[in-house]
């Protein structure tokens, strides 16, 4: 992307709201760095418009972390709309039900703690989901994915964050293991003829692969 023309596209989406910017500012202010683990607010703004414009009403999310994610997938959702969470954390993931909470969205918000390979792989192996994002740790990203593809509707999209890994995915030398698994992950989604696929630069990169 030219140089210089994210920040303007990022300053030019529709802006968070009060409540997001609340759960930004405390995630900051509770979890120091480690607050950059947060999406950005274009990446938020996509995950509400790709849920509410696809009408999906059962999502999966890996990685809520303080839950940023989690509410912008459930405001996308029906009021009947039912979102599954899956994360280890107790101390970060206390932060986002307070929050799930105040945006009124605990009743459509399911929370479940522990890896999240081994809480997909005990749900059905039914095509029931309609959405689902994957943004948790990046060596597991290709288990998370072929659970989360028979359990995806044909139709519905998966959803994978930081797929390129701030520019390091060009470096066909590094050793870095997040990074060698993101490569990885990114070959083996672009000729998976389970999906089509297509990879956005919004934010970190998110990868959007539609079931056939
Ligand atoms: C990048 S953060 C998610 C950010 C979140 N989507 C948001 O919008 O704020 C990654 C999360 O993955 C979780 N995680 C790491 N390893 C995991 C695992 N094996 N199973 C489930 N969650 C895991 C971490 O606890 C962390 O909360």
């Amino acid at each position: 992307m030219a140089h210089g023309i994210y920040p303007y596209l990022a300053a030019r989406c529709s802006p968070p709201d009060e409540l997001l910017i609340d759960l930004f500012a405390e995630t900051r202010q509770k979890f120091g760095e480690r607050s950059v683990m947060q999406i950005g607010a274009e990446l938020g703004a996509l995950l509400t418009i790709l849920t509410a414009s696809t009408g999906a009403r059962r999502a999966i999310e890996v990685g809520t972390f303080t839950g940023y994610s989690s509410i912008c997938i459930a405001r996308g959702l029906p009021d009947d709309g039912h979102l599954l969470c899956c994360d280890v954390s107790e101390e970060w993931t206390s932060l986002a039900r307070h929050y799930w909470k105040r945006a009124g969205l605990d009743g459509r918000i399911e929370l479940r703690l522990g890896p999240a390979a081994d809480t997909i792989a005990a749900l059905p192996a039914e095509p029931v989901y309609d959405i689902a994002l994957i943004d948790a740790d990046k060596t597991s990203y290709p288990i998370y994915y072929d659970l989360l593809v028979p359990r995806l509707r044909p139709g519905g999209l998966i959803l994978v964050d930081n797929v390129l890994q701030n520019g390091k995915v060009l470096d066909e030398r590094s050793q870095d293991a997040d990074v060698r698994a993101i490569q990885a992950f990114n070959e083996a989604v672009a000729v998976d003829d389970r999906v089509q696929a297509v990879l956005l630069a919004v934010s970190d990169g998110l990868t959007i692969a539609r079931k056939r």
